[in-house]
């Protein structure tokens, strides 16, 4: 058995690196993980692949590996890409946190959930989200084209791939932020605006999906709550 990758396209380190194996022409069997059936990323067969039973995770013949970090320097090396790929700075500790948190606190508790989530806690969320847009703006974007220079790395695929996540909560991440936005444009004519599209369907459609039915719900919320902190 070649490459396998285990994702979910809602979650955004799986579109980080399903938008780089597809982009850099990266042979793999997509393994779908549904992180909302609540089920198949906590079982014993998918620890196998990954202990921590998250997504996503890489399994290479008898080789497992998980954090989409560690995947996206493993497939950089393992596989011939274009130099430019290479991080220099993969921080995004703070985006993540925020774009997550919009996306839970907006669409997946409300809708998704059936949970309440109180308009302080959202305002809170919402702000904490503007601060991070503007300092990705104003100190790591600056005038550069990408996030590290004249070429895309994997630190705007990396960045994108979370930004959407706010987007898909319905956020209005570029308005008002000129450079964000071509800097958007630039990123998804790079990676093909077809592949850009196709990987980020399901975040964009997220607004409107079903309620979950009340086992399912059950079996995730201790996992949602420890993520959502
Ligand atoms: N730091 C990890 C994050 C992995 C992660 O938190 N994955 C989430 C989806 S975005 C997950 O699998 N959650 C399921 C759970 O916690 O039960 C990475 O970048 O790969």
């Amino acid at each position: 058995m070649g490459l396998e990758l285990y994702l979910d396209l809602l979650s955004q380190p799986c579109r980080a690196v399903y938008i780089f194996a597809k982009k850099n022409g990266i042979p793999f069997q997509l393994r779908p993980v549904e992180l909302r059936q609540g089920g198949p990323h906590l079982s014993e067969a998918f620890a196998q692949v990954n202990p921590l039973k998250k997504v996503p995770a890489l399994k290479d013949g008898d080789f497992t590996l998980a954090e989409s970090v560690a995947i996206l320097l493993y497939l950089t090396h393992k596989y011939k890409v274009p130099d430019h790929w290479y991080p220099q700075d993969l921080q995004h500790t703070a985006l993540r946190r925020s774009c997550l948190r919009a996306l839970w606190h907006k669409v997946m508790f409300p809708v998704f959930l059936g949970e309440l989530v109180s308009p302080e806690l959202l305002a809170a969320t919402l702000a904490e989200l503007e601060v991070n847009l503007q300092a990705l703006e104003d100190k790591f974007l600056q005038n550069k084209a990408f996030l590290a220079g004249p070429h895309i790395t994997l630190a705007d695929l990396v960045a994108i791939t979370e930004l959407m996540h706010a987007v898909g909560a319905g956020c209005q991440v570029f308005e008002g932020r000129p450079k964000l936005a071509t800097w958007r444009q630039r990123v998804e004519a790079a990676m093909g605006e077809d592949l850009f599209r196709e990987a980020h369907e399901v975040v964009l459609k997220v607004k409107d999906s079903a309620p979950a039915d009340p086992t399912i719900k059950q079996k995730l919320m201790p996992g949602v709550l420890a993520m959502i902190r």
